[in-house]
């Protein structure tokens, strides 16, 4: 059995708590409030910058060409695609909070992993961010009793989306060549480190519907 598929089952409490929280469900329904969603993108555009310099330090990071191109290009091509996305909606709302605790915890977490440990922990560490929104975008457009017009239809499209779909098995297929060739102790730093991921994209989630500000 593959790392993932072995891995994955043991996130299944976060994601399903994930799904469950009243943001997605405000997604699904379309009655999540405009100024949640535009706090979220707000802060998702500020976790964007971050990520993908920690995607481009992995893909500087990795010695195979091929591995190394995906990362490089998932930098700038996904990136890039979510930050139209933002750009569509955000254009409505200028919104100029600070980055949030939660945002901060999560790109720091982040860029710790890719810069102090090895590179299949720090491939472990950025997954969460390819397969839980894929699973979420999926999830979102597998549900029948949405509205006809939803406002957010756009974000579910990319993140359901075949393009995303493609990219994130790319970065599963990496993640698990690497893990084939670890030892114990790496295979324990990177279910660590992906597990931590998993739950940070809960914390991102319900920071954003809280409008999390700094308490200070
Ligand atoms: C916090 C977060 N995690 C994941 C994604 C999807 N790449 C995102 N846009 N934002």
């Amino acid at each position: 059995m593959d790392w993932y598929t072995q891995i994955r089952p043991k996130i299944q409490p976060i994601f399903d708590q994930i799904i469950a929280h009243p943001f997605i469900e405000g997604l699904l329904s379309g009655e999540l409030p405009m100024e949640v969603f535009y706090f979220y993108l707000h802060q998702d555009s500020l976790y964007l910058s971050e990520y993908r310099r920690t995607l481009a330090t992995i893909g500087s990071q990795c010695t195979d060409m091929e591995e190394s191109q995906f990362y490089l290009e998932a930098a700038n091509g996904v990136i890039l695609v979510e930050k139209a996305l933002h750009t569509t909606y955000l254009e409505k709302a200028r919104i100029e909070s600070p980055i949030s605790p939660t945002c901060e915890l999560y790109t720091s977490y982040l860029s710790k992993m890719v810069h102090t440990q090895s590179l299949a922990v720090g491939m472990a560490a950025v997954l969460p961010c390819f397969t839980i929104y894929k699973e979420v975008g999926d999830y979102i457009l597998a549900q029948k009793d949405g509205p006809e017009n939803n406002p957010f239809q756009d974000w579910i499209n990319t993140y359901g989306g075949e393009a995303f779909a493609e990219s994130v098995a790319q970065a599963v297929r990496i993640t698990n060549t690497h893990a084939q060739t670890a030892p114990e102790a790496e295979l324990a730093q990177m279910e660590a480190a992906f597990i931590k991921a998993s739950q940070l994209e809960w914390l991102f989630w319900d920071s954003a519907y809280r409008q999390e500000k700094w308490p200070v």
